[in-house]
């Protein structure tokens, strides 16, 4: 597979001083090109089909979370990795969201080049608009390759970011519930 994006990264390896067609190198422009691909493939996604309809009528308005979701996605500054957790909370009303949708809707925005804190709002604003809740909370904690394995060298620091949208956002008591329930 003769793409665009395996001829750049041919281009790298030449351009770092590399060899292409040394035997180890020989097939990586295309394995890098196809990992990637893979890594942005959220690009070509969309939130209809990732739900694919699994939002589920249900009468329960008591607190939902789903925490310890992995995460990897790439900062939009340097293209480097950012890898951690998300953890997302909601209060439905009169649906709820098939438990896997939020791992996929978290992939779907972590396989974009990204910000962490537009990441951040985004999931969050996803569970909103799929299941109508009443809040959604949204936490991800990570910690950015651009930090650790160059810049500024800081192996220890880690990100924490936060969205409060509806109940949580304007009841104390609701949002310190959540934080309770994660163990913070
Ligand atoms: N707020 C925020 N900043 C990020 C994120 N990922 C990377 N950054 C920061 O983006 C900034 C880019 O700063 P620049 O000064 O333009 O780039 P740089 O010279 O490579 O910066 P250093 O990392 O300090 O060497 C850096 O401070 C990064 O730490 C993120 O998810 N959120
Ligand atoms: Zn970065």
């Amino acid at each position: 597979m003769n793409t665009k994006l395996t001829e750049l990264y041919q281009q790298i390896l030449l351009d770092i001083g590399e060899d292409p067609q040394r035997n180890g190198l020989l097939d990586t422009p295309q394995r890098a090109a196809k990992a990637m691909r893979f890594l942005t493939q959220g690009y070509e996604q969309q939130l209809d089909d990732i739900v694919n309809d699994a939002v589920f009528d249900s009468d329960t308005d008591e607190m939902v979370i789903v925490q310890n979701i992995e995460l990897y996605s790439m900062c939009e500054h340097h293209m480097l990795p950012f890898i951690g957790q998300c953890h997302i909370a909601y209060l439905p009303r009169g649906k709820v969201l098939g438990l896997s949708k939020f791992a996929r809707i978290v992939d779907m925005y972590a396989r974009r080049l990204q910000i962490q804190e537009n990441l951040t709002k985004q999931i969050a604003e996803a569970v909103q608009q799929v299941t109508g809740a009443a809040g959604v909370a949204v936490i991800v904690e990570a910690k950015h390759m651009c930090m650790m394995m160059r810049g500024v060298e800081k192996q220890n620091s880690k990100m924490k970011s936060s969205v409060m949208l509806g109940t949580f956002r304007k009841d104390v008591k609701t949002r310190n519930e959540f934080l309770m329930l994660l163990g913070r």
